[in-house]
C-alpha cells in the first residue's frame, strides 16, 4: 500500500483490472461502497447532501447516496450538469438512484450536517470557476462536516496544487492507492484524514503498473540497513568525513553528533586549525583533523564518506574543496552553504556529481540552484535529479526524495516543530552516517528522512535539534529489533 500512482497509472489498473474480468460499474460500487463504509464508521446517522460533477466521481455519488439512504439516512443529491449527459458506469448508477436529483446549487449546501463531495476526482481538467467555484466557497464556510471521493474538488491528484479553488475536506477517501496530491501541499492539507480503500484493484496489477513513487516509509528501505554484525569492528562501519566552518560551529557539531547516532564507526571533524578546540571539546568520541592536511586524509580510502555545507560559508573555497571531494566519488551529502556556492554556476556542480551524492536543499537553495526547473515539488526533485545525478531531497513538510534514475519518495509527517534552526544539519548528518555505512544513497537518504520525521513527532513542541540526535537510538532500535522478527 504504499506505492503512490499518478491519475494516468490509476486510470490504468482501472482498464486493467476491467480488462482482468471486474466490470467497471462493478469498481464503481465498490467505490461508493467504501466511502460509505467510511462514513457510517465515523458518524452517526444526520442529513446529508450529496454534491456530483458530471464525470465517474459524481458516478460513484449515486451508489453513495443510495446506500445511504437504503440504510435509512436523510439524503439529498444534486448534480452538476443534466443526468442524460452522463455516460458509463455514472449513467449506470444514476439509474439505481430514484431519488430526487437536484440541480447543483449552495442551497444543497444549506441544512447538511455531512456534505460527501464527488464533484471532480481524477479527471479535474482546468481550474474551478463560476457556479460551481461558489458553491465550493459555501462548503468551506458551512460548519457541515465534508467528506470528499478520491480527492478533494479543486485539488490537482498529480501535483497537489490547487486548481482555481478547492474543498476542504474532515475525511477524503481513496482508491487502490494515494495519488501524489494526497501527500504533497497544499492538497494533503485539504484532505483532512486520508483513507485508502481497496476496491478490487489487485496488487499484481498494481506492480504491472511499475510504480516509481512510494511513500516513505521503512518497508521501501529496511532491508538495505546495514546492521553491524557481531564479528564487525568500527572500520566496518564507516569513518565519516565532516568538515567544519570557523563561524557557525554548531551546524558541525550537530552534523557529527547525528552521523555517530546513526551508527558510524568514526567521525573527524575536518576544519581549520583554529578552531578544532571548540570541535574537539564537544563530545570526546569525535575526532577532529586540520584542513591543512587535507590531502593525506584525502588519501586514505578508509574516510569513505564526506559531509559538507552546514556553517560551512559561502566562497571559492567550499567550491573547490566541493568539487574536490566529488571527484573522488565517494558517499557524499552536500547542504547549505555547499550549494549555494554553486549558485552561480550550478552546471558545474552537476558536471562534479559522479559518485553516490545526496543534495540536501531547502526551497530556496534549489531554486538558486536550478532556477529553470519547476513545476511541482515531486516533479522539481525528479528533474534535478535526472540532471545533476544526484539524489535529490527537497525538504519541508512534504519533504520529497529522487534518485537520478527515477524513483522518488514522498514524506508527510505532521511535525512542524522540526522547522527549527539546526534541524536540516541533523538531516544532513544522519544521512551522511548512513551512506558512510554502505547504504545506497536513496535508501539512505529516505531512512535520514524518515528517522528525522519521527524523531519529531515523538518529541514534538518544544523540540530542538540537539535532541534529534539522541532520540535516534530509540528510534533504531525499534528498527533493530523489527528486523529480527
Ligand atoms: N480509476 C479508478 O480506479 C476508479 C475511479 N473511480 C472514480 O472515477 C473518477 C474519475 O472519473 P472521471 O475520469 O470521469 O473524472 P471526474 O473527476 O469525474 O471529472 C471529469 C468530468 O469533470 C469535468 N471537468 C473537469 N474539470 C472541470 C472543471 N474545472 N470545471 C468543470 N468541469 C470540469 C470534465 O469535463 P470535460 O473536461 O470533459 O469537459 C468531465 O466531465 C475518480 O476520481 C474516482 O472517483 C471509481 O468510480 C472507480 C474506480
Ligand atoms: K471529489
Amino acid at each position: 500500500m504504499f506505492e503512490i500512482l499518478t491519475t494516468d497509472q490509476m486510470y490504468d489498473a482501472d482498464r486493467k483490472t476491467i480488462d482482468g474480468g471486474i466490470p467497471g460499474d462493478v469498481l464503481m460500487e465498490n467505490a461508493g461502497r467504501t466511502v460509505f463504509e467510511e462514513i457510517i464508521r465515523h458518524w452517526s446517522p444526520r442529513s446529508v447532501s450529496v454534491l456530483c460533477g458530471p464525470g465517474n466521481n459524481g458516478g460513484d455519488g449515486f451508489v453513495i447516496a443510495r446506500l445511504l439512504r437504503d440504510e435509512g439516512w436523510s439524503v439529498r443529491l444534486g448534480l452538476l450538469g443534466e443526468i442524460e449527459h452522463l455516460g458509463g458506469d455514472a449513467a449506470f448508477h444514476a439509474k439505481q438512484w430514484d431519488g430526487a436529483t437536484e440541480r447543483l446549487s449552495p442551497a444543497l449546501v444549506v441544512g447538511a450536517d455531512l456534505i460527501v463531495d464527488c464533484i471532480f476526482g481524477a479527471g479535474l481538467a482546468r481550474d474551478i470557476t463560476g457556479d460551481v467555484a461558489d458553491l465550493v466557497a459555501s462548503v468551506n464556510d458551512s460548519i457541515s462536516v465534508v467528506v470528499s471521493v478520491d480527492v478533494p474538488s479543486g485539488v490537482d491528484g498529480n501535483s497537489g496544487c490547487i486548481m482555481g479553488c478547492a474543498i476542504k475536506a474532515d475525511l477524503t477517501v481513496t482508491f487502490c492507492r494515494a495519488k501524489p496530491g494526497h501527500y504533497l501541499l497544499p492538497g494533503r492539507q485539504l484532505c483532512g484524514e486520508l483513507a485508502i480503500r481497496d476496491i478490487g484493484i489487485s496488487d499484481q496489477v498494481v506492480s504491472e503498473i511499475r510504480p516509481t513513487c512510494w511513500r516513505n516509509d521503512p518497508v521501501l528501505w529496511r532491508a538495505g540497513i546495514r546492521w553491524p554484525g557481531l564479528d564487525g569492528h568500527k572500520y566496518h562501519r564507516g569513518h565519516l568525513l565532516a568538515f567544519g566552518g570557523t563561524m557557525m560551529t554548531g551546524a558541525t557539531r550537530l552534523v557529527a553528533r547525528a552521523a555517530r547516532r546513526s551508527g558510524v564507526g568514526l567521525l573527524t571533524i575536518v576544519s581549520d586549525a583554529s578552531v578544532l578546540p571548540v570541535y574537539a571539546a564537544d563530545a570526546p568520541g569525535t575526532m577532529t583533523a586540520s584542513i591543512s592536511g587535507l590531502e593525506a586524509l584525502l588519501n586514505d580510502c578508509r574516510h569513505n564518506a564526506f559531509v559538507v555545507g552546514p556553517g560551512y560559508g559561502v566562497g571559492d573555497s567550499t567550491r573547490s574543496l566541493v568539487l574536490q571531494l566529488l571527484h573522488l566519488c565517494r558517499s557524499t551529502v552536500l547542504d547549505a552553504d555547499a550549494l549555494t556556492s554553486f549558485s552561480d554556476d550550478p552546471s558545474t556542480l552537476c558536471f562534479a556529481v559522479q559518485g553516490p551524492t545526496v543534495v540536501t536543499p531547502h526551497e530556496g537553495e534549489f531554486t538558486r540552484l536550478f532556477p529553470d526547473i519547476d513545476g511541482d515539488k515531486l516533479a522539481r526533485a525528479r528533474a534535478a535529479a535526472k540532471r545533476s545525478g544526484a539524489t535529490v531531497l527537497i525538504k519541508g513538510a512534504d519533504t520529497v526524495i529522487a534518485a537520478p534514475d527515477g524513483r522518488a519518495a514522498i514524506s508527510a509527517v505532521d511535525a512542524p516543530w522540526l522547522a527549527t534552526a539546526g534541524s536540516g544539519d541533523v538531516l544532513a548528518g544522519v544521512i551522511a552516517g548512513l551512506m558512510a555505512q554502505g547504504m545506497e544513497m536513496f535508501d539512505a537518504a529516505c531512512m535520514g528522512v524518515w528517522l528525522h520525521g519521527r524523531s519529531g513527532t515523538d518529541i514534538g513542541p518544544g523540540l530542538i535539534a540537539e535532541d534529534i540526535p539522541d532520540h535516534l537510538p530509540v528510534i533504531l532500535r525499534e528498527l533493530w529489533l523489527a528486523s529480527r522478527k
